[in-house]
């Protein structure tokens, strides 16, 4: 299959959806190959916004928005970055032709709710996942319950990332609570919920697998090192590049993120989240685009996630070697304040090989992650404890 490079094609313009942490790296990765930066975000001064050449603020669930937000700026490639887009303004757009969507429509349409992605690849694509079933009402998840999943499970919202309004649910009487927060605390309330059954799994990784173009214009997969991660409440805490894996099971997982990519085809990065007991892998989910664990590959790989998503979109060549052993650590704001300070930056610095990333989001709440320290050593285990001890020294208060 030959695809023409968008370089060559002088198209130059992309249009993030979503301004985050995640999309202030991409921007920056652009802009170094000559891309011109729109961030658009549902608040201003989101992190990409600071970077980028110009900036919207628009309620990007909201299908019409969208629509003539990309009339006015007629980008070439329309990059989503956050699990609340109006996806059929995307499939609309996509249809007329004239710009890319990346990786491409269906894909964000797939991905952006939980029933997409896990019906594909549980009942199309058969590929091993925890026993799941989609409730409208809290009578149809307690007979979900009730007739299977069993406890514990996981009820999440089907339209939210980063664990918001996700909870583990142990026992019966905590079954309604978590109905309630699953439907008052996603990003968009799409009227249902999946419950998963829970996995009792050894560890767990991202995957980053780069769908990119070779020499001869064809579509090459390329695997990152595993990224093993913890996660608390539903969002990550602390990952790290490699985790140490089998055999067997590192070619399981390949053989998972190779099938669930080639299906949702398109040009990018790819975070493939799984579950790993001994050499068995579940698959959990996918994103489109770089993952929040994958944050440790700014310390860790030649090329990080948002320079291998931006060469891989343009068509240029990419390069997964690592080259050195790494670990990131989050740095959540512990407090709620608009407008804030940082403390202990020089003593997060003392720590060695640490480097801090401060994204600069306006507000803070107490579990809203505002930035991530990086470290590298010899060892897994020496990587973790440096970045989680540079993470531990930065304080956020309140600027006045
Ligand atoms: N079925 C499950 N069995 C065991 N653990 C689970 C299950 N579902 C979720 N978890 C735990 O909760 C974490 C977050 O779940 P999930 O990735 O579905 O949420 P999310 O809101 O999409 O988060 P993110 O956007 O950060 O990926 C998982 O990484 C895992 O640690
Ligand atoms: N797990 C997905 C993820 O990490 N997404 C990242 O978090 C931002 C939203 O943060 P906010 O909720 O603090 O505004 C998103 O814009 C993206 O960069
Ligand atoms: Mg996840």
């Amino acid at each position: 299959m030959k695809i023409g490079t968008a370089l060559s094609n002088g198209a130059t313009k992309a249009l993030l959806l979503g301004s985050g942490e995640l999309g202030k790296e991409l921007t920056i990765a652009l802009q170094r190959y000559g891309v011109e930066v729109i961030a658009v975000d549902r608040y201003p001064n989101a992190p990409a916004q600071h970077v980028a050449h110009r900036s919207h603020v628009i309620d990007m669930t909201d299908t019409e928005a969208v629509k003539k937000l990309i009339a006015l700026e007629q980008p070439d490639f329309i990059i989503p970055e956050i699990e609340a887009i109006a996806t059929q303004a995307l499939i609309d757009i996509e249809a007329e032709g004239g710009c890319t969507v990346v990786p491409n429509a269906r894909a964000i349409q797939l991905t952006m709710n939980r029933e997409g992605i896990r019906t594909l690849a549980a009942e199309q694509l058969k590929i091993p996942t925890s026993n799941y079933a989609f409730a409208q009402s809290f009578d149809e998840l307690q007979a979900a319950v009730d007739g299977g999943i069993g406890y514990p499970c996981f009820i999440k919202p089907t339209m939210s990332s980063s664990g918001k309004g996700q909870s583990m649910v142990k026992s019966a009487d905590q079954l309604k609570a978590a109905w309630d927060y699953a439907k008052s605390s996603g990003r968009v309330d799409t009227g249902k919920v999946i419950v998963e059954a829970k996995i009792d799994f050894d560890f767990e990784i991202t995957l980053l697998t780069v769908r990119a173009l070779n020499q001869h214009g064809e579509v090459e997969t390329h695997f990152c090192a595993p990224i093993g991660h913890v996660q608390e409440s539903g969002d990550y805490r602390e990952s790290w590049q490699p985790q140490a894996m089998s055999a067997a099971a590192i070619k399981a997982s390949q053989d998972i993120a190779f099938k669930i990519t080639n299906e949702i085809a398109g040009l990018g990065l790819f975070g493939v989240e799984l579950f790993i007991k001994d050499d068995a892998v579940w698959f959990s989910e996918v994103s489109p685009r770089p993952h929040d664990t994958g944050m440790v590959t700014m310390a860790t790989q030649k090329q990080n996630e948002f320079e291998l998503h931006a060469r891989a979109i343009l068509g240029l060549p990419v390069d997964t070697a690592m080259q050195s052993i790494g670990a990131s650590a989050v740095i959540l704001g512990g407090v709620d304040a608009e407008g804030v300070i940082y403390e202990g930056l020089d003593q997060a610095l003392s720590v060695p090989t640490s480097e801090v990333r401060l994204f600069g989001k306006p507000e803070a709440f107490t579990k809203r992650r505002m930035g991530v320290a990086l470290a590298t050593a010899e060892t897994v285990d020496e990587a973790r404890s440096r970045a989680v001890k540079a993470a531990s020294m930065i304080v956020i208060k309140p600027d006045r």
